[in-house]
């Protein structure tokens, strides 16, 4: 690490600090040119096509399209023909009972080149399903109070036609504007580290703080319009890949044309967020290998002992993202700071609260998880022959299988194992305890409301199958802390 390489500046990779991963302007809806109608007219209908099981009939009558220079000349018309041919794609895979292990060249080709402009795999990944699929719903901004707000927003296309699957992007698109600010905040927070500034990097870190615990917030309004059933039994079986994928039917990946090769990609996952990773990055989080902890020697180098599942998803983000990542590492040097001014307790806590705020966040993941995942996998099959629906159709494959993320992971183990080593990095040694053992919620840094008994992960689950999650706490509870206990806020309350 040094101070020499300059921090990097949002613009440089097309991110702003107003909308951060997002384009700084509203995605292109359609593409202009009137020659790739055909790859419109069939993005557009494409519920129904999935409906009525004739979206590969369709799809085979297609005319072989060039990608004209002008397509790739055009950054915002190139990421929508991205996100409508892997739209196609995925559809075109998984919409019948037996998916097909064979792209058409009409659309391989095109997405081939398409996808390697962009440095994104040629499937459906996040940047095609969330970052670059949304518009605003009322467009005039003096009409409405923010034409962002959520509430604002719709998606572009899906597969269902349905608002659970619009609502499943939408919460990211909104998640990905909101932490936008942090980012900034965070490479401002360098720059303190840089000019030796405790006081300003404490102000910037505690807003730090409080951007990731407006993304926790967030997160939990997943549940408010996606069903966890829809999402499981009707949406989820199209976000997934070709890798791994044997027990579903797809033993050697998909073929990119009848005459192409086999290639293996992982689903779409917001592992392939840049954001998280950034806000890793930036507090000094590190990952690494399943069941492994920080190498003690240094003969392990730390590539052999990173997370290979998290380091590997950035193949999945567009490539002026994962570039600003590599730089961001190269100039990441605020847990450093933090570190060795150790006496300062405002400036630990300041940064112990980041850590507590991403630490909570995983942990309202983790409930989303078990939601909207592991209990639709082990729910039981209704009595009648209707029941027999729960493990057909869409969702075949997913039976044996149920336990793994659309990226592949072997995903409540890792997603615990991601969250605890969040937790570990924490400053202070009071941090480090309550990190170690409780889910510190702060409000921000300097008001710290209260504690209270941390639930297992058990009493967690059984909340969750009844509906109960969310725990406001109440200033009654409040008590002193031992090592069973975690730090709420008065503004979320969630465990
Ligand atoms: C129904 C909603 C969701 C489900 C079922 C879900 C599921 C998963 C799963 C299974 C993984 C493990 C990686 C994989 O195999 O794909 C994962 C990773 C991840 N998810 Fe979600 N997710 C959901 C929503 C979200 C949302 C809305 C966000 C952020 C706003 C998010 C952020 C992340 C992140 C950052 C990771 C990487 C692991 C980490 O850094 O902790 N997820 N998710
Ligand atoms: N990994 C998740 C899927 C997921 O999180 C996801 C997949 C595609 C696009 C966005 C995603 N996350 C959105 O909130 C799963 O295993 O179901």
């Amino acid at each position: 690490m040094s101070s020499e390489i300059p921090i990097p500046v949002l613009q440089d990779y097309g991110l702003t600090g107003k909308t951060g991963f997002l384009p700084g302007e509203f995605p292109v809806t359609e593409l202009s040119d009137p020659y790739y109608g055909k790859w419109e007219s069939v993005v557009r209908i494409l519920p129904s096509l999935l409906l009525s099981k004739r979206i590969r009939m369709v799809v085979d009558k297609l005319p072989q399209l060039e990608v004209k220079p002008s397509l790739l000349e055009n950054t915002a018309q190139l990421r929508r023909a991205y996100s409508v041919l892997c739209f196609i794609a995925n559809a075109y895979v998984w919409g019948y009972d037996e998916p097909l292990d064979t792209l058409p060249d009409c659309i391989a080709q095109p997405l081939l080149l398409i996808s390697e402009r962009l440095g994104l795999p040629p499937l459906a990944t996040y940047a095609s399903l969330i970052l670059w699929n949304y518009q605003p719903i009322i467009h005039d901004s003096d009409l409405v109070e923010d034409i962002f707000d959520l509430q604002n927003l719709t998606t572009i296309n899906t597969f269902t036609g349905g608002i659970d699957e619009s609502w499943f992007y939408l919460v990211s698109v909104f998640f990905e504007k909101n932490g936008g600010q942090c980012i900034d905040a965070g490479l401002q927070a360098i720059q303190a580290t840089r000019e030796r500034d405790s006081k300003k990097l404490r102000s910037l870190l505690e807003n730090m703080a409080q951007g990731i615990d407006q993304l926790g917030s967030l997160l939990m309004k997943m549940e408010e319009m996606c069903d966890p059933h829809v999402f499981y039994y009707r949406i989820r079986p199209y976000l997934a890949g070709w890798k791994n994928m044997a027990d579903a039917g797809l033993p050697n990946g998909v073929k990119y044309g009848p005459n192409g090769s086999y290639h293996h990609f992982a689903g779409g996952s917001n592992a392939q967020s840049s954001l998280i990773q950034a806000l890793d990055i930036l507090l000094g989080v590190e990952h690494f290998a399943m069941g492994h902890k920080k190498p003690q020697q240094e003969a392990i180098s730390a590539k052999t002992a990173s997370n290979s599942f998290i380091n590997g998803m950035r193949e999945y983000m567009p490539r002026e993202h994962r570039t600003f990542l590599v730089h961001l590492e190269q100039v990441s040097t605020i847990r450093d700071y933090v570190l060795s001014h150790k006496s300062d307790e405002k400036l630990t806590l300041a940064y112990d609260a980041c850590l507590g705020m991403l630490k909570s966040f995983r942990d309202k993941h983790i409930q989303i998880v078990s939601r909207y995942v592991i209990l639709q996998a082990n729910k039981k099959p209704l009595s009648g022959s209707k029941s027999k629906t729960y493990r057909s159709g869409l969702s075949k494959g997913q039976g044996k299988k149920e336990q793994t993320g659309t990226g592949g992971t072997s995903l409540i183990p890792f997603l615990k194992q991601c969250r605890d080593e969040t937790g570990s990095v924490a400053a202070s040694d009071w941090g480090k305890k309550m990190l170690s053992t409780g889910v510190l919620q702060v409000q921000s840094s300097s008001s710290i409301v209260g504690i209270r008994k941390r639930p297992t992960d058990d009493e967690k689950l059984g909340e969750i199958g009844e509906r109960k999650r969310t725990k406001v706490g109440l200033a009654g509870d409040w008590k002193s802390a031992d090592d069973d206990d975690e730090i709420v806020s008065r503004s979320t309350g969630h465990w």
